[in-house]
This record gives structure tokens, C-alpha cells and sequence, in this order.
């Protein structure tokens, strides 16, 4: 694993202490880094109308993509599962909208796992398929 992974999973996993879990006790820290090198972490955010919840992952990117960043390298994701835990459905689905092209998972016990886009979310959905 190269510096540059470690610090955004360093980052995923500092963000992840800001969580706001309390009806799933599922804590989520997710840091998505740029081409040139800039990083944007989030964590999960749930709400009593658990509909409202918003993921770590979409957190992070919706933050970036806020700040102007359109050109993204890796994100990494942490969380306390028993096997590093892969993105939903939802969060892949905006990570192919924004050329998210490397998922970087891990756990609390260190355990790492690297996929691409294209592995996680084949044949994924995007405005190609509306021409
Ligand atoms: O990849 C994932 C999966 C789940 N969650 C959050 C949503 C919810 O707050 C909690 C349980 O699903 O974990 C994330 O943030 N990212
Ligand atoms: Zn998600």
C-alpha cells in the first residue's frame, strides 16, 4: 500500500470518530482523495426518519463536488466490521457519476480489500445510457 492510501485511510478512519450513528451503533468514515492530491472525509449521518440518513461515502463525495473537485482518484472507506465492508448500492451509483475509480475498504482490525468501480458496480447505470 502506497503513503498516499494510508493517509486517506487515516483520514477515513479520523472522520469516522465523527459519526452520527445512534440508531444503527454502525459507525462509517469514508475520505475521497483528488487527482491533485486533495482529500474530503465523511462520516455517516442518520436521522430519527431513518429515510434522511446519508452515508459516509456520498458525505465525502457531495463534500468534494461541493468545493469545486470534478477529477477523483481513490476513496477509502472504514468501518468496525468483521470483513472490510463494501459501499452500498446508492454510494457506488454516485461513484460512477464522478469517475470514482479505486474503493479502498478496511476495518477496524486493519484488514484491506481493493476494488475498482467496475468490479463493485458492473455495467453501472449513467447518462450514456440516455443518448
Ligand atoms: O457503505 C456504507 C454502508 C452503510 N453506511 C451507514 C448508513 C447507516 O447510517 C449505517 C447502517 O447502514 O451505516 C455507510 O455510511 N456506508
Ligand atoms: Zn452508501
Amino acid at each position: 500500500m502506497t503513503e498516499e492510501d494510508k493517509a486517506l485511510l487515516d483520514e477515513a478512519a479520523r472522520v469516522r470518530g465523527f459519526a452520527y450513528a445512534p440508531y444503527s451503533n454502525f459507525k462509517v468514515g469514508a475520505a475521497i482523495r483528488t487527482k491533485d492530491g486533495k482529500m474530503y472525509g465523511g462520516c455517516n449521518i442518520e436521522n430519527s426518519s431513518f429515510s434522511s440518513t446519508m452515508c459516509a461515502e456520498r458525505t465525502a463525495i457531495y463534500r468534494a463536488v461541493s468545493s469545486g473537485e470534478t477529477e477523483f482518484d481513490a476513496i477509502a472507506v472504514v468501518s468496525d466490521s468483521p470483513n472490510p465492508a463494501a459501499p452500498c448500492g446508492s454510494c457506488l451509483q454516485v461513484m460512477a457519476e464522478f469517475g470514482v475509480s479505486r474503493i479502498i475498504m478496511s476495518n477496524l482490525n486493519g484488514d484491506t480489500e481493493e476494488m475498482t468501480i467496475g468490479e463493485l458496480l458492473p455495467k453501472a447505470f449513467s447518462k450514456e445510457n440516455m443518448e
